[in-house]
């Protein structure tokens, strides 16, 4: 198995860590003592995200998720990815509002373009992904819930989940609204989307947005039993299965990326949206205390 380096600066917990053998040791994954060593269990790996406080998408930590996903995508020990968080306060608390706040045109441009490079890797994975959802999760941050092809969340009333962007004085970018439509429905999206919702856990899995809900400790273990379903599947019928139900969803931005990026820059770059975004900012700085 070739090494996969720890990101520098940030936490990417990629597999537990080696026994004598070097392979993981069930026990040292974190919630999940009990899970006896079989043959899928080397299949998968676990991938914690850590950008403490929030797991704010920041550049750096996109080009590094980008990075590691792109190893396991290409080492052939992997059939799917467990994708959970390891800072208390958040699953992901998506776009980095620093990122696209005060910055120049060149850089949005750059950073947009990252974000499309995560979407486009996330939704056509040859992999299994499951989120394992255990923090709140809100606009961008929904990005690898939406992208996965299961989604459990933690039955705790901060666990709110949802694309609040309308909240925030912007609008999600179709990318972000095609996977929640083609998960939650028409109807539902409109509505959720126009409202910036963010669902708590009962409501998230009545509108379908989750496929689960369970209590904080069984998160891990469930995506582990959930796993197991997915990988008695042959890979080879069930990616021929992902790319023809997700490729027409996915060419809708590999055809239209320079104008998205275009139109991305000009919204952004606008002042009205500039204020609203450090007004955002400034609000959650205030809530705090
Ligand atoms: C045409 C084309 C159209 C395209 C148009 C444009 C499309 C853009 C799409 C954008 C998508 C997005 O994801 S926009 C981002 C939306 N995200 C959100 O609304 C989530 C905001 N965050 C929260 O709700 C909360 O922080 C939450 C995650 C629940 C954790 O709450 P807690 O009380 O535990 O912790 P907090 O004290 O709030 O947060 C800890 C610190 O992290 C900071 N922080 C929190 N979220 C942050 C964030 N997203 N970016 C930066 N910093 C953040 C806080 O300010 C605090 O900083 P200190 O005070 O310094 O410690």
């Amino acid at each position: 198995m070739p090494h996969l380096p720890p990101a520098q600066g940030l936490g990417f917990r990629m597999r537990p860590s080696g026994g004598k053998s070097g392979r993981p040791a069930a026990r040292s994954v974190h919630g999940v003592s009990e899970v006896s060593a079989s043959w899928w269990w080397w299949s998968q790996a676990p991938l914690q995200l850590k950008n403490l406080p929030v797991n704010s998408f920041s550049l750096e930590f996109l080009t590094e998720l980008i990075i590691n996903l792109e190893k396991l995508e290409n080492d052939k020990t992997f059939r799917g990815i467990i994708i959970t968080s390891d800072c208390p306060k958040a699953f992901s608390a998506g776009v980095d509002l620093r990122e696209i706040c005060g910055k120049n045109p060149a850089h949005y441009t750059e950073y947009w373009k990252v974000l499309q490079d995560l979407w486009l890797r996330l939704y056509l994975s040859n992999l299994v992904l499951i989120s394992a959802i255990n923090g709140p999760c809100a606009a961008g941050g929904c990005l690898i819930p939406l992208t996965s092809d299961y989604r459990i969340l933690a039955d705790n009333p901060k666990c709110l989940i949802g694309l609040n962007e309308t909240r925030l004085g912007i609008s999600a970018p179709f990318w972000f609204k095609d996977p929640l439509v083609n998960i939650i429905g028409h109807r539902a999206s409109e509505h959720a989307l126009q409202l910036g919702l963010l669902f708590p856990p009962a409501e998230a899995l009545q509108v379908g947005i989750v496929d689960k809900v369970v209590p904080k400790d069984q998160v891990q273990s469930t995506a582990l039993s959930v796993m197991t379903q997915w990988l008695a599947i042959p890979d080879h019928a069930r990616q021929l299965t992902k790319n023809m139900i997700r490729k027409p969803t996915a060419d809708l931005l590999v055809k239209h990326r320079d104008t998205d990026i275009q139109n991305f820059v000009s919204f952004i770059s606008r002042d009205s949206i500039q204020k609203s975004l450090q007004m955002y900012l400034a609000k959650l700085k205030q809530n705090k205390d």
